[in-house]
């Protein structure tokens, strides 16, 4: 399928470690994101069975991702699941990743879709809980600051709650703010990866430019449009979509990427470090004890979870509008799974 010279970038999305058996179920298969996810977790290396759920659609996704001709083991099972079978699809996952449940529509907010997608989490939840207590699981659905908090007070209520392998992902975040710090640099995002921590909406996504060699260089008014851009850049793909939905396509992308260098800390490779949403110390003494940050991942899920590091004055007025906001997302999800 890919070129010697495309190679290059499948390598970035996927790097390899030695493979062992991985079975990960994507709950949500059926829709936007969960559709060309379930397509690149296919192309993946390190899955060796993948298991598609959705109330809708999901065995017609399985039937076409199957065909596909990547990781052509004769035991590599793609299977999908309706509504009434959740369990099976579970059944001996290590890692589940969770996109299901509504996007936004123009002028609506992240927080805005808690009223839905609150109970679909939760419900999720409780049923990992109940057939695969021991995966590792990645929440795509947002608002992400609250439905992560949503799963660890559900897992907790059944007695399975692991802090190291409940994960919200926030690379989204991260390749955004390669990707537009890229643009305006001038160089590739490649040679300009950028740490991004906080939560995942707006004013909590703070990106850490005087953390990389590029980002550093930029000031005044350009440094202020970026720090927007990469707070923002959802809103941007709604405002594009009209209506549609929200990001689906670099979002698959982002969730294949995270969930590869999960797959990769499982299979105990090392020095495998990226951002995510995860029960966090860091800021815990201001009632924030969910948090993005670089974390190192392992065998069991996160291995370590690393501080922020040195912040600049506008990174650290940035902080000050995150933390109380985050706050408020965070309680808001204990509130509704208490
Ligand atoms: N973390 C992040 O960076 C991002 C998160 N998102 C979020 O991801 C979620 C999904 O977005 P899209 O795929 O665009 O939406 P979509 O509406 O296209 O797909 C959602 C899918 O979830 C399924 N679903 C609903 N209830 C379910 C249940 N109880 N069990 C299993 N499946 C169920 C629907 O049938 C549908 O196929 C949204 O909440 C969106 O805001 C979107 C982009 C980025
Ligand atoms: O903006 C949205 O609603 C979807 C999302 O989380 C993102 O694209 O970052």
């Amino acid at each position: 399928m890919f070129s010697r010279s495309a190679l290059r970038t499948s390598s970035r999305l996927f790097s390899t470690s030695a493979p062992r058996q991985t079975k990960v179920a994507v709950l949500g298969a059926g829709g936007g994101i969960g559709q060309p996810l379930s397509l690149l977790l296919k192309s993946d290396p390190l899955v060796t069975s993948l298991s598609l759920y959705d109330i809708r659609g999901a065995p017609g996704v399985a039937a076409d991702v199957s065909h596909v001709d990547t990781a052509s083991e004769a035991r590599y099972l793609v299977n999908g699941y309706a509504a009434d079978h959740l369990d099976d699809a579970l059944s001996g996952a290590k890692v589940v990743v969770i996109p299901a449940g509504v996007p936004r529509k123009p002028g609506m907010t992240r927080d805005d879709l808690f009223n839905t997608n609150a109970s679909i989490v939760r419900d999720l939840a409780s049923a990992v809980a109940r057939v695969a207590p021991d995966a590792c699981i990645l929440v795509i659905s947002n608002p992400v600051n609250s439905t992560v908090p949503i799963v660890a007070a559900t897992l907790e209520k059944a007695g399975v709650f692991d802090p190291k392998r409940l994960f919200g992902v926030t690379t989204l975040d991260v390749v955004r703010a390669a990707r537009f710090l890229a643009g305006v640099s001038g160089a590739t995002p490649n040679d300009t990866p950028v740490t991004v921590v906080g939560g995942h909406s707006g004013a909590t996504i703070v990106p850490l430019l005087s953390q990389s060699s590029y980002g550093k260089g930029v000031t005044g008014e350009a440094y202020a449009a970026l720090v927007n851009r990469i707070q923002f850049g959802g809103d941007e793909v709604v405002k594009a979509k009209d209506g549609a939905g929200s990001a689906t396509l670099s979002m698959a992308y982002a969730g294949a990427k995270f969930a590869n260098a999960v797959l990769r800390g499982l299979n105990g490779e090392k020095g495998v470090v990226t951002p995510t949403f995860v029960k966090s110390p860091l800021f815990e003494d201001k009632g924030v004890d969910f948090f993005s940050s670089n974390v190192e991942l392992g065998p069991n899920g996160v291995e370590k979870i690393h501080p922020i590091g040195q912040l600049s004055a506008e990174e650290e007025k940035l902080m000050e509008a995150c933390i109380p906001e985050l706050k408020k997302n965070i309680e808001k999800g204990k509130a509704f799974a208490a």
